[in-house]
């Protein structure tokens, strides 16, 4: 099996994908909606791709990915995430990594270098990356990114502002390998109206049938303001009958709109 994430190789999402694919089956791109689009296109049988992590929030390219492509959800995976601060040695000016990283470190980093420039760059490799080639810049990212490498230090590890950091990863997959087995669904509801108690609606399906949300996202539509696509994750499997009935009730409310299962999975936990 072949796979694509996010690169260059080093970042979360290769750590993560290592959980689907063999090490020397993984190749990279330099964002998540070209990693979906090469899925959604067949070049590859499985994309990995950072949804949400528990400093930050939604990775809303992703979000925002899932709902134009047509692709299916295989797998979800779980990881913890720690920060190091990696340079050549303490004389650095700037600070990159990605968007995300730089957030989740954000009180560490205006404590320790309040002035420092910090620079978002495609993914925390790429940051490590051109710390390496770089003695002014620093880079945050996995503390392995240092291991054989002699012209880095691990300045500072676990910088993350919260020690239970995790980020939750999808295995996204061509559309016709969606799954009605597994624990959890995920759904995309656009439903192209805006009304008093639209929201709790599209919800009292699940609440009726004792079906656990865990995650409920809203996107802009990028149509108007103030209309939005609603990201769902359901405790519950498509083979099950209630989910089933639960879905034709929400695509009975979202008519003038549209309803996408990205169909279901099992939830895998990475340790390292
Ligand atoms: O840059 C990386 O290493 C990634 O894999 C991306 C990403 C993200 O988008 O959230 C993944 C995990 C961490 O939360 C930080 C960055």
């Amino acid at each position: 099996m072949t796979a694509v994430t996010l690169g260059p190789e080093g970042t979360y999402s290769h750590r993560a994908a290592q959980a689907i694919a063999d090490a020397d089956a993984i190749d990279f791109r330099q964002s998540v909606t070209s990693i979906v689009d090469a899925v959604a296109t067949g070049e590859y049988d499985r994309g990995v791709i950072p949804i949400e992590n528990s400093i930050e929030g939604s990775v809303t390219e992703s979000l925002d990915a899932l709902a134009e492509y047509d692709v299916a959800v295989v797998r979800e995976i779980v990881t913890p995430i720690k920060h190091a601060l990696l340079a050549q040695g303490p004389g650095f000016e700037t600070i990159a990594s990605h968007s995300q990283a730089l957030a989740q470190c954000r009180s560490y980093l205006e404590r320790e270098y309040p002035d420092a420039t910090l620079e978002a760059v495609a993914s925390t490799a790429q940051g490590v990356e051109f710390a390496r080639e770089d003695p002014t810049i620093a880079g945050i990212g996995h503390p392995a990114n240092a291991d054989n490498a002699t012209e880095l230090e691990v300045l500072a590890e676990d910088i993350q502002d919260q020690d239970s950091n995790a980020t939750r990863f999808f295995a996204v997959a061509p559309a016709e390998d969606r799954s009605k087995g597994g624990g959890k669904t995920t759904l995309v509801v656009y439903p192209n109206a805006n009304y008093p108690g639209l929201l709790l609606e599209l919800l009292e399906p699940f609440a009726d049938r004792d079906i656990n949300l865990t995650r409920v996202e809203s996107r802009p539509s990028g149509r108007r303001l103030g209309d939005y696509v609603f990201h769902v994750d359901i405790e519950a499997g498509l083979y099950e009958a209630r989910t089933n009935e639960a879905i034709a009730e929400l695509e009975e409310l979202a008519e003038k709109g549209w309803v996408r299962r990205l169909g279901s999975y099992d939830l895998e936990h990475v340790v390292e």
